[in-house]
């Protein structure tokens, strides 16, 4: 089911203003890959382009191309909610449907895309539930609120919404940034799982996570102020975090900037 992402000369912009400059990656399937780098570096507008979703923005545009496995995203002719269901995304925030019951927001996608089935449903909710490490916590009350979990069972619940409709690859913009220490080590340890089945990539300001939870690293960084993003350097996670080959990624990772 994962699907290998293959970037090739992508530049992004918001209007005129290029934010990110020419890159060139590939993120292997069923392995989690960590986008690392100071603050406006282009990091999540990057990850946005990952699954069309940058262009939702007014102005959003790219140059280049995104291959997942051997479809071309960008191609004429290719819808972009469909490429949002194959490319799923969890937020910064746990944005669960507020007045949705927790049930009825992991079905709401699948019953988005017809599946009405009451028995199937069901079974596609307790097996989503599971996946995100949310079911024995939740399943006496998959009728309440989900906005009446705590903010890490929210946004296991956001995962558990966005795997149910059975995505290839799973983006994730700093999950945990809004979590306690806790529920990050949980979410932490559901990537871990989950990369059995998915291509996953997030976005984090936390070394230390991306040290823990990623099998490859990308670190980005500005040329100067008012520039565009670049990707400097994409290894092995431990060779990142021991011994880079560009120094601006060293000091980087040292703490020396950003
Ligand atoms: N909606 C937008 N319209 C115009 N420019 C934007 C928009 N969103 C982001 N930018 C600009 O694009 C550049 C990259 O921003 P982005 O949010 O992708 O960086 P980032 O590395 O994810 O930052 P952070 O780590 O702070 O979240 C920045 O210069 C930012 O100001």
């Amino acid at each position: 089911m994962a699907k290998r992402i293959d970037v090739k000369d992508l530049n992004v912009f918001y209007g005129d203003f290029k934010a990110v400059e020419d890159v060139t990656m590939t993120v292997e399937p069923r392995s989690v890959t960590a986008f690392i780098g100071p603050s406006g570096c282009g990091k999540s507008t990057f990850l946005r382009t990952l699954n069309r979703m940058h262009e939702v923005i007014p102005g959003g545009r790219v140059q280049g191309s995104v291959m997942l496995d051997d479809q071309d995203l960008y191609a004429s002719g290719i819808d972009p909610v469909a490429v949002r269901r194959t490319v799923g995304m969890v937020f910064q925030r746990p944005n669960p449907f507020p007045t949705m019951t927790i049930f009825d927001n992991v079905a709401a996608g699948l019953k988005l895309n017809g599946m009405r089935d009451k028995k199937k449903l069901t079974e596609r909710v307790e097996k989503s539930l599971r996946g995100a490490n949310l079911w024995n916590e939740v399943k006496d009350r998959l009728n309440k609120p989900g906005a009446g979990l705590s903010g890490g069972q929210q946004q296991r619940l956001c995962i558990a919404r966005a795997i149910a409709v059975e995505p290839q690859v799973l983006l994730m913009d700093e999950p945990c940034s809004a979590l306690d220490p806790i529920s990050t080590l949980a979410i932490e340890d559901l990537v871990n799982e989950l990369k059995s089945t998915y291509t996953i990539v997030i976005v984090t300001h936390n070394m230390q996570q991306a040290a823990r939870v990623s099998d490859r690293t990308a670190f980005f960084n500005l040329a100067a102020q008012g520039k565009p993003g670049r990707l400097i350097e994409m290894d092995d996670t431990h060779k990142i975090f021991s011994n880079p080959t560009q120094r601006a990624t060293e000091d980087y990772i040292s703490g020396r900037f950003g």
